[in-house]
Formats: C-alpha cells, structure tokens, sequence
C-alpha cells in the first residue's frame, strides 16, 4: 500500500492509548519553556542537542535522561502544560481514549507535594474530557527501583485523591527489580479500590510475567514481550484474555528488539494474544500513536484484519464500561468496514 495511503488509514482509526509515560511525552521544546520559567538551567545548550542525546543502549540509559529532564516540573501549570501538550497531540490523531501514566515519586522526592503534580494533570485530563472529548484514566506508578515501603509512602499520599486516580502501576528498572518485591502494596493498592498493571517482561524474563499475574494479580501487562518463550504463559494469556501493551517504537529506541520487522506483534496477534499498541514515551523515541501504528504495519506486513484487531483489542483492554467499549468497538468496526 502506498506510504499516503496507509497514514492516512491510520489517522482515520478511532484509536485508545492505554501506555503513555506522561513524564514521557515531555517535548524538548516545552522543557527548554518550563526550565525558563523555573530559573532551573539544562544539561543542554540547545534543542537540537537534546534530541542528539536521545540515543539509548536500553532501558537504563534512557532512564537516567528521562528522570532528568522531569526535573524541572515544579508547578502546577508545569503538570497542567505536560498533560494538556500530550491531549492536544493525540487529538490530532484521532485518540479518543487514555490511561495514562504518571510517577509520583520522581517528583515528591524532589519535594513536590502529590496534590501539586495531581491536581494540575487531573485539571488537564478534565479541559480534555470537556473540550477534546478524549476520555481518561489515570494511573499512578510505584517505581520499582525505591523500596517497597517508599511506594507505601506514595499510596498513602494517593489517598485523598482516590476518586480521581484509577489505577496504579509498576515501572523503572526492571532487571532485579521482579514484581514480587511489591507484592504488599499492590494488595494495599487493591484494597483501596485501585485496579492493578505493571511493567514486565519488556528487558526481564518470562518468569517477571508470571509474577505480575500471579504475585501481584494485575489486570494486564505492559510490554510482556518475553511472553513468547514461555508456552504455558502465552495460553494463560490468551485463555483469560489478559491484555499486552505493547510500545513497538520504544522496543526499538531501547534495543528490546534490534529492528522493528523483529517486533513480537504479529506473532501475538496470531496466536490469539490480545496485543495492543502504543507509544510509551513519545517524546524520546520519536513517536506518538499514528507512527507506532505506521512502522509496525509496514515493518511486519500486517493487513487490515490485524489492524483492526489492534484497534479494537485496545478498547477491549481499556478500563471503560461495557457499553463505552461497545461503542468504541462499534466506530472501529464501522470505520473499517467503510474503507
Ligand atoms: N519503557 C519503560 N519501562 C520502564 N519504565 C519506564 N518509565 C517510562 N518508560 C518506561
Ligand atoms: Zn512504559
């Protein structure tokens, strides 16, 4: 299919993003703006050699920039900046829905108040709801490279905002950091009404997986790449129709994978897995949802049934009600049934 055509097939998608690091979507542009205005001063002389220093190894490399630069989140408008630049991006796209990510500890470390950070992305999320109809979940990560009783700390900050907060999750360093040793917060986390996800299986083993759905009993994966050398892991999978947030772009960026035509996506989506794409951290990797869709589409060869399924299985995967999914599902459906 020509280049064109294809972009704008995918543009036309009624898309959900179910994987996005706020943190991540932080644009060098907004960053040199925000760092300006906080009389905090950056590593960098320029924009050009931010992106110059994008170039990761794996998972650690790009983390200790990614901390960096959200070092310069102080304010409330800072957090309401980040989230709205990210809403009004993904509006272009067609996205009409998000769960997405923040991590409140890179910042309370820092001696941000909790409320600071939560009430200024919770006031972007809501002028979205109202003025981009672009519906939203938030989830608020335990990074697993603190100790356990450090995301106790978080969970009890997250209390009085519970109403506003629908999840939590897990992510930072994986490797040695396996799910179990946040076995007693995730319970926690349950107990206050949150729903559970976590990171794994994107640089760590199979066996991480395994953990997160047994240890932690989270409601789907982010990443799971491993899954496929483990033949038990993936029926349990696709038996209880347990969701893969899969970030092709930052699989390549951090070297989970060496080319986008090795990426697991087809595989899964083959084998029954209820795979779903999305973008991770857009603003270092380089691409929002419309090209994670084009470069797995084009690396992989995949055709339109696949896509659709992506599609559809992202709002399958989301934390909607029923009769929202069924909706979502419904314009997919239509959408692709018109072209
Ligand atoms: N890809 C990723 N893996 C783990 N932690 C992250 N935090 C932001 N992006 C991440
Ligand atoms: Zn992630």
């Amino acid at each position: 299919m020509e280049s064109f055509k294809l972009q704008s097939i995918i543009q036309g998608i009624p898309k959900a993003e179910l994987h996005l690091h706020l943190e991540g979507s932080f644009e060098p542009e907004l960053m040199f703006q925000v760092a300006k205005r906080n009389n905090i001063t950056l590593p960098y002389d320029s924009i050009e050699s931010v992106k110059e220093a994008y170039k990761f190894n794996n998972l650690q490399e790009f983390l200790d920039i990614y901390y960096a630069g959200a070092q310069v989140l102080l304010h409330e408008q800072d957090f309401f900046d980040l989230t709205w630049a990210y809403l009004t991006k993904v509006h272009s796209e067609n996205v009409r829905h998000v769960e997405v990510f923040f991590d409140p500890q890179t910042h309370t470390e820092r001696g941000v108040p909790f409320e600071v950070i939560i009430k200024g992305i919770h006031r972007a999320l809501e002028k979205g709801k109202n003025e981009l109809h672009i519906s939203y979940k938030l989830i608020m990560s335990y990074l697993r490279h603190l100790s356990e009783e450090d995301a106790f700390k978080t969970l009890e900050a997250s209390l009085p905002f519970k109403d506003i907060i629908d999840g939590v999750g897990l992510d930072s360093s994986e490797k040695g950091n396996p799910p179990s040793k946040f076995k007693n917060v995730f319970k926690a986390s349950a107990m206050q009404g949150y729903r559970l996800v976590a990171h794994a299986g994107e640089e760590g083993p199979a066996a991480y997986i395994w953990e997160a759905l047994d240890i932690l009993n989270v409601a789907r994966i982010d990443h799971g790449n491993r899954c496929l050398t483990d033949k038990a892991l993936v029926k349990r999978l696709v038996d209880e129709k347990i969701a893969l947030t899969l970030c092709p772009t930052s699989n390549v960026a951090l070297k989970v994978i060496q080319k986008m035509d090795e990426h697991p996506v087809a595989k899964m989506l083959d084998k029954g897995i209820v795979a779903t794409i999305h973008s991770d951290d857009p603003a270092y990797f380089g691409g929002y949802m419309n090209e994670n869709y084009y470069q797995t589409i084009t690396a992989l060869n995949l055709n339109l049934n696949h896509i659709r399924q992506l599609a559809i299985n992202a709002f399958e995967a989301s934390w909607l009600s029923a009769s929202e999914k069924e909706k979502h599902i419904n314009e997919v459906n239509n959408y692709f049934d018109s072209i």
